[in-house]
């Protein structure tokens, strides 16, 4: 039997502030999938992200995300489906008056984690997992760009989300510095978790390819796989 989507989305439209941003969004991710959301400024890609992670509500159609009916989700049920997200943005938010490591603890005590000896070994896991195992003492002011993004990413995969949502996660990157963090993503895909990246650095998609939609006149349509 094929297995659920953990996203599935139909017929949906999505305002902001009353005025319509997107409409007839059809959409569906898959476990292992990799999927870009491509469109100009403005075009609705963060606005559709924040419905995945229900910041923001749907108004029309059916949304299920996780298993939650994301029409009808109770707020009391908005902090567990996050849980099993990971949420990486171009601008990191890192707590910049504590460690990376710190930073790192910080998600892992307000998720449940109680013991020291598992939280320093998850710490450790994932600080390897993206490269910068002996970091985890730094501030992240004393981080370059790339490495603060690999951070956030080490941050968005500490509770092994079964979706990764990164919104421009290459935005304030250099080329070079951004393609491998987007190899870094598609080798976190490779081991379990779906990811739907927004970017508009279009020469990412012939270098790695995945599914595309893009938002355009109000609609998301899918364009390749
Ligand atoms: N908090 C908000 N209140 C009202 N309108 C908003 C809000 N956030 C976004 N919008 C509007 O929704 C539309 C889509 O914005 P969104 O941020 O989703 O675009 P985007 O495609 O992600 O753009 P960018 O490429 O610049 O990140 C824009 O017209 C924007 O002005």
């Amino acid at each position: 039997m094929e297995e659920q989507p953990l996203v599935s989305y139909k017929n949906v439209s999505i305002n902001q502030q009353g005025l319509g941003i997107l409409c007839d969004i059809d959409f569906e991710l898959h476990k292992g999938e990799f999927v870009y959301i491509i469109g100009k400024v403005g075009s609705g890609k963060s606005t559709f992200l924040k419905t995945i992670y229900g910041e923001l509500d749907v108004c029309e159609g059916e949304a299920w995300v996780l298993g939650y009916n994301m029409r009808t989700i109770k707020y009391k049920n908005i902090a567990p489906l996050r849980r099993k997200l990971g949420i990486v943005f171009q601008d990191f938010q890192l707590l910049t008056d504590r460690t990376v490591y710190e930073n790192l603890a910080f998600v892992l005590k307000a998720t449940g984690w109680k013991n020291r000896a598992e939280i320093d070994e998850r710490i450790n896991e994932v600080l390897e997992q993206v490269g910068m195992s002996n970091k985890g003492y730094k501030m992240p002011n004393e981080l370059s760009g790339g490495e603060q993004q690999r951070i956030v990413i080490a941050r968005a995969i500490l509770n092994k989300p079964e979706i990764i949502l990164a919104d421009e996660p290459t935005g304030n990157l250099d080329v070079e510095t951004g393609c491998r963090i987007v190899e870094l993503l598609r080798e976190i895909c490779s081991q379990g978790s779906a990811i739907i990246m927004t970017t508009h650095n279009l020469n990412l998609l012939s270098e790695y390819p995945g599914e595309v939609f893009r938002c355009e006149n109000h609609r998301m349509v899918k364009i390749s796989s």
